[in-house]
């Protein structure tokens, strides 16, 4: 078998070597002329039969994927087949699917999950469409997925959009996971009383009710830079969240946790927050309570009211 693969940044290039280990033909397309095999998608779509294309588009979701999915569909031939990897929207995906379906091409939308241990350890596969298709790249799946069951690893999860959905649901639980090992990490940093901080997570990764793979990844971390004293408390989001919660409200479903995880990014990017600065304010005026004078270090030191403040409500 022979695939073409759009999209060779961390997890594409990996994945091209994991399906090349597993003896399935990869032909890569990338704009970076270092990781490239091919020096265009005509010539990646060439490099293959006509009707018999597989086509994995692994680019950033939003324009870039519409813009290569577009590209192929006017490319490609009846009976091929494109596989979107990418993080991409799930409501994207039907769209995407019109399009090629007009012209007789079939396509898959595949959440994929490892980050740049999958090369390794193989990715969790969560795939949306036909059957028949989904039959037909089973091999790619195979290569990509982890060793064992193939139900442990790899799922055909509905129809078109359902493998997207899933990923966006598995990012979203990623998302409160995070910040709840985020948050018992400075927990235990705050307190004296715990004088090995690393050492506790490191024992809570085997034996316990919260070991898991995250918490591996964090161990690994503080193992690496003690206190994380390197990294700036800024925590970027790519529009799983969002969507996580977005699909929350549409669906009326609560997801406290997920939005609070959601929201503490927010937070991390701010520096200075006006909605705390107005907290500080209000107690001032409510309670005559002494607010840190911005610009200055440290906690508020002093309880005595500032000058002006608590003015008797009017009648
Ligand atoms: O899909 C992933 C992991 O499962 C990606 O690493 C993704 O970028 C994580 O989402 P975000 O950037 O919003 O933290």
């Amino acid at each position: 078998m022979k695939i073409g693969l759009v999209g060779l940044g961390k997890m594409g290039a990996n994945m091209r070597e994991r399906i090349r280990g597993a003896g399935i033909e990869v032909v890569g397309f990338d704009r970076n002329p270092d990781v490239t095999d091919v020096p265009s998608l005509e010539a990646l779509v060439e490099s293959m039969p006509a009707g018999e294309r597989v086509v994995w588009v692994m680019v950033p979701s939003g324009e870039i994927t519409d813009g290569v999915i577009n590209d192929l569909a006017g490319l490609l031939a009846e009976g091929d087949v494109v596989i979107d990897g990418g993080n991409s929207y799930y409501q994207d995906d039907e769209p995407h699917a019109a399009l090629l379906r007009e012209r007789g091409i079939g396509f898959l939308d595949a959440g994929v999950s490892g980050g740049v241990w999958g090369l390794k350890n193989g990715y969790g596969l969560m795939v949306g469409g036909d059957a028949a298709s989904v039959e037909r790249v089973m091999p790619v799946f195979d290569a990509l997925r982890p060793e064992g069951e193939r139900a442990d690893g790899f799922v055909h999860a509905g129809k078109v959009g359902a493998g997207h959905y899933a990923k966006m649901v598995h990012n979203g639980i990623e998302y409160g996971l995070m910040q709840a090992y985020a948050e018992g990490y400075e927990l235990l940093a705050a307190k004296d009383l715990v004088t090995d901080v690393h050492g506790t997570m490191q024992a809570w990764t085997k034996g316990t009710v919260v070991r898991s793979w995250l918490l591996e990844l964090l161990v690994r971390a503080l193992q690496e830079d003690p206190g994380l004293a390197a990294i700036d408390d800024w925590v970027e989001d790519s529009g799983e969240g969002r969507w996580t919660v977005d699909e929350a409200i549409d669906l009326a479903v609560p997801a406290p946790v997920i939005s609070a995880a959601l929201f503490a990014r927010f937070a991390s990017r701010q520096g200075e927050s006006p909605a705390m600065k107005a907290v500080a304010a209000l107690r001032q005026q409510f309670g005559g309570h002494a607010v840190k004078p911005a610009g200055t270090t440290g906690p508020v030191t002093s309880t005595t009211p500032a000058a002006g403040a608590a003015v008797p409500p009017s009648a």
